[in-house]
């Protein structure tokens, strides 16, 4: 049988790296940067109040008191935006508003709180320190600086930095397109009723979800019957718009596995045995004039989704401009014991925590590990690997887990 890694390493090696694209700010959220970005002037880009308040001379406040309050001329209002130039000389103070260019000539603003507030002769009852309430031009970022570097993740933070540098449009590398297709005979659309013999599909919505959090731009394409002419049609239709094509089902020793039948001998097409558990049947090739990648899941819903967290993850990071790397690994103390099938390396649902006063990272495998027993997937959040050589773990032991993703 096949190695996990020899098949993470094949599959990431039928996705091209990405190219970029420039595309408006609004539709980069979510994407990775593919460019430098600097800001051209500093941030922020004048010296400004950061309270509504009043620009003054410190030294002019130098003796204020509740008793005996300095009062002082204001002879100007500077509200934020304001662009026409004002200067202060010692005895004057200006009104000023949080945001607006301090004017020339002041060296800290008093906060509106700690004045009578008035707009003409404004009195001030304590002093204050030079550079007090003051923003200085260049205090966030330096102009010429690098504020974003290639492969940041573009989230809201990201957003706000690139709008506040003045970026209208960013270079990118898009989501990838993934589409989604299942297949079986038996399958019914959820909303539908059931007949003798029929599940409501559920791997399709899974996969699609799953890629969604990945970050990809979803097709869930849903499902087609066993007809090989069928199924064939519609995946030569779904490759124009895919970067990546995700199948689930069909894929064993059965009379009907119809994904199997139709792309054996299509462009470079494999079908294989991996050894993981579960999992194991798998395929995976550039299909179509453009080569398009496809990667054949098995059909078991909890093999889909474990396949799709181990074997298909790196792919897609790598067709987003990321490294492509696995789920992340951590070290854990085993609750229950675990059993494994020699041979095949098992990724066991459990649920990771950290527990006791020294917070130790503790992983409780669950009951339910059976390949159709897909309720475990709504409490598991890591997947426990056994490794291929060994068949049982004992309570206690130290195992490597895989933390799966979460959602925002
Ligand atoms: N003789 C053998 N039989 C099987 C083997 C084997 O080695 N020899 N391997 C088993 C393993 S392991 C797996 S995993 C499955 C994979 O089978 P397929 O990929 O061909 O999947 P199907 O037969 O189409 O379906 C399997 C199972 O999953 C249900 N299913 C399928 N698609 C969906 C869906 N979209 N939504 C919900 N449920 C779905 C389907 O009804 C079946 O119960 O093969 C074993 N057999
Ligand atoms: O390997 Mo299958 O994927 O166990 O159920």
């Amino acid at each position: 049988m096949k190695s996990v890694e020899q098949h993470i390493a094949d599959i990431l090696a039928v996705v091209a790296d990405p190219r970029p694209v420039e595309v408006d700010l609004l539709r980069a959220h979510g994407t990775v940067l593919a460019e430098t970005v600097s800001s051209p002037v500093s941030l922020p880009n004048f010296d400004n109040s950061s309270m509504d308040g009043y620009a003054v001379v410190a030294a002019d406040l130098e003796t204020a008191s509740t008793d005996a309050p300095v009062v002082l001329p204001v002879i100007a209002d500077i509200a934020a935006g304001d662009a026409s130039p004002v200067a202060i000389r010692p005895g004057l103070c200006a009104r000023i508003m949080t945001g607006a260019p301090l004017p020339m000539g002041a060296d800290a603003v008093v906060p509106v709180e700690w004045t009578d507030g008035d707009v003409v002769r404004a009195a001030f009852g304590r002093p204050v320190r030079v550079g007090d309430s003051i923003r200085r031009a260049g205090g966030d970022v330096e102009a010429g600086t690098v504020v974003l570097r290639p492969g940041a993740r573009i989230g809201s933070g990201e957003m706000g930095v690139l709008a506040a540098v003045g970026r209208r449009t960013v270079s990118v590398f898009p989501r990838p397109r993934v589409v989604v297709l299942s297949t079986g005979e038996e399958l019914v659309e959820p909303g539908r009723p059931l007949g003798p013999g029929q599940i409501w599909e559920s791997n399709s919505f899974m996969v699609a979800a799953a890629a969604r959090d990945a970050g990809c731009d979803v097709h869930r394409h849903g499902f087609v019957g066993d007809d090989p002419a069928t199924v064939l049609d519609v995946l030569e239709g779904l490759l124009v718009r895919a970067d990546l094509i995700i199948t689930t089902g069909g894929v064993s020793m059965g009379a009907h596995d119809v994904v199997k039948e139709v792309l054996t001998g299509q462009g470079t097409v494999e079908f294989t045995q991996v050894a993981m558990q579960p999992g194991k049947p798998q395929g995976f090739g550039v299909i179509g004039p453009d080569r398009t990648p496809i990667v054949t899941l098995p059909g078991n819903p909890v093999s889909a989704f474990v396949s799709f967290q181990v074997l298909v993850l790196p792919a897609l990071r790598r067709l987003r401009g990321l490294p492509p790397t696995s789920l992340e690994g951590v070290r854990a103390r085993l609750a229950a014991p675990a059993t494994s099938p020699g041979g095949r390396r098992s990724f066991l649902r459990g649920v990771l925590e950290t527990t006791g006063p020294d917070r130790e990272a503790t992983v409780t495998p669950l009951t339910r590990q059976q390949s159709h027993q897909l309720s475990a997937l709504t409490t598991t959040n890591a997947l426990i690997v056994v490794p291929e050589d060994v068949t049982e773990l004992p309570a206690g032991a130290t195992v490597e887990v895989l933390v799966l993703p979460r959602p925002a």
